[in-house]
């Protein structure tokens, strides 16, 4: 190991950002399979009790806490017979099936203890990224949280197929954070911060404090770690940093075993400055938050029209479409070379598309008539990546 742990200093700037960590009222914390199981792989007791008693004493301070907690699948895996993660869906959504209700059944006992109810969530990505969806998950969640009771959420890993899936709950958790608004996201994960390499090697060292990317340069980010049940490792947990910061929500990535002093405001961990330039919601939504239904390919026409001059796709500047996307999905732009350049709400199905390509909008317009003079994409619905 590098650099052995140790508290750092707090800079003027890192402590005004912890003092908002301290003030936070609504607080999103996620907490990683590796951080809640035992070697062999089962849920392990104390672990889940060391969190809920942290968790319960904010709760009953009166601020309002959302628990994602993976560990569903992990927690399956010995009732079943398995020794280790299975690599193929269909095993995982088994295990899943039966971990998550030992994982909640765990949770409700655990926070009992402090007089607090829990309540399951389950959501897919289609919940967090599709605005109809999305609103019906903000309402359960709103609603929960008036009761006073703490939200447990987690990926409905049983009916998330490969394609529609998040996999880890890093990024899930950064979606939460944003849908409720919370003050603070908290990544609790076996590693206690972010290391400029592999923490395990011996010239990797502690970052405690990331204001934007710049500060990132350099790292390696590297996968899931030894525990050999989590998955998406810091990558997944920076991206949801990303994610996070981008809607103004500050990200502590620290231990499980730092929890505590995380939430009371130390310095612990890596302290994920918020951005100040915050990108229009819904366009950030749509970068962030959404899995392409489809491709559009771009000639380089287009691709200078969009990216260069901020316009509207229209049909003559594509050359061909791939996916099976409906009017509204969000699709992929793509350069000649394949390339995403821009994410954009489609205004066409996709067997519409093939017979309009190349033609200009006036000349579509007198063939089919004006519902045809529409853009693909509209700018105002359009991300550059
Ligand atoms: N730059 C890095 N800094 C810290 N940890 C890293 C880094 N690169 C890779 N890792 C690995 O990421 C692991 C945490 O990810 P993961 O196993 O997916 O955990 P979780 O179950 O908490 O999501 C750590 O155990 C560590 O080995
Ligand atoms: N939804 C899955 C999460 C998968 C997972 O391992 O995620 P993580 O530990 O956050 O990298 C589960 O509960 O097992």
């Amino acid at each position: 190991m590098g650099t052995q742990p140790g508290r750092a200093a707090p800079t003027t700037q890192n402590g005004r950002v912890r003092d908002a960590v301290t003030a936070a009222r609504r607080v999103v914390v996620k907490i990683g399979s590796s951080s809640l199981t035992t070697a062999t792989g089962g849920l392990a007791d104390e672990r889940v009790d060391a969190l809920v008693d942290t968790l319960g004493r904010l709760a009953t301070e009166g601020r309002e806490v959302v628990l994602v907690s993976s560990g569903a699948i992990a927690a399956g895996l010995a009732p079943l017979g398995l020794t280790r993660r299975p690599r193929d869906l269909a095993t995982q959504q088994a295990a899943a099936s039966v971990g998550q209700g030992l994982l909640i059944g765990r949770y409700a006992a655990a926070f009992a203890r402090h007089g607090l109810t829990v309540g399951q969530v389950l959501l897919t990505v289609d919940d967090v990224t599709r605005r109809a969806h999305y609103r019906n998950a903000y309402r359960t969640l709103r609603k929960l949280l008036d009761l006073h009771a703490v939200p447990i959420v987690n990926e409905n890993d049983t009916v998330a197929t490969e394609e529609i899936r998040f996999g880890d709950n890093d990024r899930l958790a950064a979606l939460v954070a944003a849908l409720v608004h919370a003050d603070l996201l908290v990544l609790l994960s076996d590693v206690d911060a972010l290391w400029t390499g592999d923490p395990a090697r011996p010239h990797s060292t502690r970052i405690t404090e990331v204001r934007d990317e710049k500060d990132l340069a350099g790292i390696t980010i590297g996968g899931a770690g030894r525990s050999g049940v989590g998955t998406g490792g810091m990558v997944t947990k920076v991206e949801a940093a990303r994610i996070a910061t981008g809607f103004g929500i500050p990200v502590v990535l620290t231990g499980a075993d730092l929890a505590a002093p995380a939430l009371a405001g130390e310095p612990v961990g890596t302290l994920f400055h918020p951005q100040r330039q915050r990108p229009a919601a819904r366009l950030f939504w749509l970068a962030h938050a959404t899995s392409p239904r489809g491709r559009l390919h771009l000639d380089p026409g287009a691709v200078a029209a969009v990216v260069g001059r901020r316009k509207s796709l229209l049909p003559a500047g594509i050359t061909a479409v791939d996916g099976a996307f409906t009017a509204g999905d969000p699709v992929d732009l793509v350069d000649a070379g394949g390339a995403p350049v821009a994410r954009g709400l489609v205004n066409y199905d996709a067997v519409e598309l093939p017979g309009l390509l190349g033609r200009s909008t006036s000349e579509l317009a007198a063939a089919l008539g004006p519902a045809y003079e529409r853009e693909v994409v509209h700018r105002d619905d359009l991300v550059l990546l």
